[in-house]
């Protein structure tokens, strides 16, 4: 359905709420990606990999801008999404590289 399709607010709310759900499934097949990179990761280093981080930032702030959209806002979201999937990552790289160690 487009913007323009909607009827009502419960209309444009439905469409929101699926929207959201969709981003949120969307992040969590994300996250399934970023434990899978430690796999290919030697060291912490390597697991916060901060010159993809800053490429990536710059690369999404490109994104948002040509979409219309604030590129600090959407910077700042894709940090702290970013932030949070390197902790992930990071305790999954411990995890492995703990079974690694006990072999
Ligand atoms: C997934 C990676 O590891 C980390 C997490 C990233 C992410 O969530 O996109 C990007 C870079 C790294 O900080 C990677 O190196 O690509």
């Amino acid at each position: 359905m487009k913007a323009s399709d909607c009827k009502s607010i419960s209309d444009v709310r439905e469409q929101i709420d699926l929207i959201d759900r969709e981003v949120v499934h969307l992040i969590a097949r994300r996250f399934e990606f970023v434990k899978k990179a430690s796999d290919f990761k030697k060291n912490t280093e390597e697991v916060k990999a901060k010159e993809r981080f800053n490429a990536m930032l710059a690369e999404r702030r490109l994104w948002a801008t040509n979409g219309g959209l604030n590129a600090d806002v959407i910077e700042k979201i894709f940090k702290d999404l970013v932030q949070y999937f390197i902790k992930e990552e990071l305790k999954e790289f411990e995890n492995k590289d703990s079974i690694r160690a006990n072999l």
